[in-house]
């Protein structure tokens, strides 16, 4: 080995600016220890602190939330709090010439606050993601500092002067070095935070102003999931306030999906976000049953509110002829057609939901009943009366029983069993859940309510026995009954002025007892009374309760957010933009998706379509073009997909290549499972060998997922891990299931298998192909469709 003084040099150079780096970085950990005590302290003091004096007991619990929040926020950004650092040209900057960037900003109170570390959504951080050789915005240099625990261990600088044009790459990728080496990390099965090496085309994404639909469109792996969350952390930091109150929505598409993000947002210190499925946005019930693609698809169409909407008028009844009403008493009362069909125009017209209007429907009966009461009660005492003949000059005096006997009466009837049990029958209080399961297990209603707008053979594939699961795809339709149908509120609304009642007694109680210290103390000073009445009191007491906006929307059908984020949003139905919508009247959205990697059949193709009944043209498109993930090898297969699916649209352009071209084998029905198998076992021994491990997923057609599942059990098992748990090394999936998530290797089973299964089978495929960060299989089941028999991979010897 030959001695090179010059990078020997180079080397002593970089381990100096390492160390001083660390010099650095460590102070920050130092300063975090400091904040964390300081905020740990304070969080125990407010909790201990007794609370007496009530205005304080409300400062106490805000305390107390800001200090465990502060606490939470502090502990999260442990792992790479400081990951970079810039230096601006002399004449640049009127503030420091060098700032230092991380996840969290910390200052140094013993210097008039100077700051010490910039978190990454503050603007002076931005040209960390922004600036380029062309266009350097002040920044002389950008580093990017690797550190493994508190240690750092690499940093890679860029240097932004216009002669360094050479620095960035046709793709102009900000940091490259630590951007690739991020990419080739190898995957865990969660998500983790780009912070460090956001691109620039994400960064003015994530920032972009909050009002108004922003739909982010871009192919697979350009980063759609990870704008998406930093985007929500960027709000939460810069719209605090507005946003801590009605809090951020995150919509994913399924639970495994969920799982997968659900440490981005904590790793970067926020933790008041709602992460949900569609399915899971009705609050109490729990969506786990199956629907058939046919049946999910027709639920998910516009036309449903039409459906839904008969069906409610189909519960507003009237009698054929009459509807006999045997009251307590032995009198049987009448209730006859035309009365009611009176009374239902009437509540009709009141335009209310059912359950309120039902109020209307009720008074009108009510009244009917009452008179008819009346009327016989009346008759009948005459009856029994002999008849007394009026002389000249007397007058008839009317009825004989007056308002305040048929008020008594009426109030009678209301409470009568068999009046109850009539006016149930003809308009009854409905929930939501009732209806529906009424309606998808009767034939008859059924048919009464989706005949006219639906064939039968559409109407009849969502019959269902009763009893049975709900399912994601009836969540939107739970939610519009709730809005058509309405709650009657009146027992809440007694219940909770009751309680209001009782909480403004406690506060006058507890305001009696401070003016009388007031009194002993000074009678001079304000009294208590002079700023604190009890309303202000029982209301304070009311809102303090320590849920986060995100936990008490979760709790509340009738929630709207400040902002929602919808993530492969290509897959939601109209139905379920309907629920979406109405949970975000501010129309405050970014949506993340891809049109062609739509699988679902009532997903879409077209955002336009599904925005213009809601916003006309007013959103805003970004696209993403540079693919992040998967290695440029497997793209080129994936792109001849594509082609099939649309010639016009073009695959976004890898940032990377893996080196390892996919491979294609084939198998036979018989064997397949033992083919697979052993495949997966050499796929496991590559990843150990090439990257120490890692994950790897078998993609397949659902009817080979169970037997596929079977026989890889032992697999799973050897390797230390099953299907079940959080991480699995080995995952058997059908693509719905894997859509969002990345694998080191996938190996993609019956590919013909999976393109025919439904109408937008070529988009899965797609789907399937395109989630490998570096090697992919193809197992071939029958003959290989012409976009996958291409020359471009090694093909082996049939299996
Ligand atoms: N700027 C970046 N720095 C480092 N990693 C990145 C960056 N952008 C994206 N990635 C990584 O690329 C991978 C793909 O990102 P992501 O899942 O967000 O893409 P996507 O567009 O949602 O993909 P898909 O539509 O296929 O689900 C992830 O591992 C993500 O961490």
């Amino acid at each position: 080995m030959t001695f090179d003084p010059q990078t020997s040099k180079q080397d002593q150079a970089k381990r100096a600016e390492i160390a001083a780096e660390q010099a650095y970085v460590s102070m920050l950990y130092d300063k975090l220890d400091a904040e964390r005590e300081l905020a740990d302290r304070k969080f125990t003091e407010a909790l201990r602190s007794s609370a007496e004096p009530p205005q304080e007991a409300a400062e106490r619990e805000t305390a107390t939330a800001t200090y465990s929040d502060r606490l939470a926020q502090l502990k999260s950004v442990e792992q790479g709090l400081c990951f970079g650092r810039l230096d601006f040209a002399e004449d640049a900057t009127d503030d420091e010439p060098t700032i230092y960037i991380g996840r969290v900003g910390l200052f140094d109170d013993g210097d008039d606050y100077r700051p010490l570390l910039i978190d990454w959504r503050a603007p002076v951080a931005r040209p960390f993601y922004l600036a380029t050789a062309a266009s350097p915005e002040g920044v002389r240099r950008r580093r990017h500092i690797r550190t493994l625990s508190r240690r750092v261990v690499g940093i890679d600088d860029e240097v932004l002067d216009l002669g360094a044009g050479e620095h960035t790459d046709h793709l102009g990728l900000a940091g490259e070095a630590a951007l690739l080496a991020a990419l080739e990390r190898r995957r865990t099965g969660e998500m983790t935070d780009i912070v460090s090496t956001i691109q620039a085309e994400q960064d003015r994404i994530i920032r972009a102003d909050m009002n108004g639909v922003l739909v982010v469109q871009g192919g697979p792996g350009t980063g759609k999931t990870a704008v998406a969350l930093h985007r929500a952390a960027y709000l939460l930091y810069t719209y605090r306030r507005q946003l801590t109150t009605r809090g951020v929505l995150v919509v994913g598409p399924n639970s495994t999906f969920l799982r997968y993000i659900g440490q981005v947002l904590p790793s970067l210190g926020e933790t008041g976000v709602l992460l949900a499925t569609v399915g899971e946005l009705f609050p109490g019930l729990s969506a786990t049953g199956l629907d058939t693609p046919e049946a999910a698809e027709i639920k998910g169409r516009l036309v449903m509110t039409e459906v839904l909407d008969k069906a409610v008028r189909d519960r507003q009844t009237v009698p054929e002829d009459v509807l006999e009403v045997p009251v307590e008493g032995g009198e049987v009362l009448v209730l006859d057609r035309r009365t009611c069909e009176r009374a239902r125009e009437k509540a009709r017209r009141t335009l209310q939901p059912h359950n309120l209007a039902r109020r209307v429907f009720v008074d009108r009966l009510l009244d009917a009943l009452a008179d008819q009461a009346v009327r016989k009660l009346e008759s009948d005492v005459l009856d029994e009366l002999p008849e007394i003949p009026l002389t000249e000059d007397e007058v008839d005096s009317g009825p004989m029983l007056d308002a305040r006997d048929h008020a008594t009466i009426r109030a009678e009837l209301a409470e009568d069993p068999a009046v109850q049990a009539a006016l149930q029958s003809l308009w009854p209080k409905l929930t939501p859940q009732e209806l529906l399961s009424d309606l998808l297990t009767d034939p008859e209603r059924l048919g009464s309510a989706a005949g006219d707008v639906l064939p039968e053979r559409e109407w009849r594939a969502l019959l269902r026995k009763p009893g049975s699961l709900w399912t994601p795809a009836d969540v939107p339709l739970l939610d519009e009954l709730a809005e058509l149908l309405g709650e009657d509120d009146t027992e809440a609304r007694a219940r909770r002025e009751r309680q209001r009642r009782e909480e403004r007694a406690y506060a006058e109680g507890v305001l009696h007892v401070l003016e009388q210290d007031d009194e002993i103390i000074d009678e001079e000073v304000i009294r208590v009374r002079d700023v604190l009445d009890a309303e202000l009191l029982a209301e304070r007491q009311e809102a303090s309760s320590n849920l986060t906006a995100a936990q008490r929307a979760a709790l509340d059908r009738s929630w709207t957010f400040g902002h929602v984020i919808v993530d492969e949003a290509q897959e939601l139905s109209e139905m379920d933009w309907r629920l979406l919508m109405r949970r975000c009247p501010s129309r405050s959205m970014t949506l993340v998706g891809d049109v062609s990697q739509t699988g679902s059949a009532a997903g879409t193709s077209s955002w336009d379509r599904v925005l213009r009944p809601y916003v006309a043209d007013r959103w805003r498109l970004r696209e993403l073009t540079v693919n992040y993930r998967t290695p440029a090898e497997i793209m080129r297969l994936a792109s001849a997909v594509l082609a099939e699916i649309d010639p016009d649209l073009t695959a976004p352009r890898s940032v990377r290549e893996s080196g390892v071209e996919p491979w294609r084998r084939s198998s036979s029905p018989d064997s397949l499972a033992s083919d697979v198998r052993r495949w997966v076992e050499e796929e496991l021994t590559a990843l150990m060998e090439e990257r120490g491990g890692g994950t790897l997923a078998v993609l397949c057609p659902h009817a080979e997922e169970g037997r596929l599942s079977a026989e890889l059990a032992e697999t799973q098992a050897r390797a230390g891990f099953d299907d079940t748990g959080d991480n699995p090394r080995v995952s058997v999936l059908t693509v719905d299931r894997a859509k969002g998530l990345e694998f080191d290797a996938v190996i993609v089973v019956d590919p013909e298998g999976i393109a025919e299964a439904s109408p937008r089978g070529l988009n899965d495929l797609y789907v399937a192909l395109t989630r490998a960060t570096q090697r992919l299989g193809i197992v071939h089941t029958a003959p290989p469709m012409p976009a996958l028999s291409g020359e471009q991979t090694s093909s082996s010897a049939a299996g």
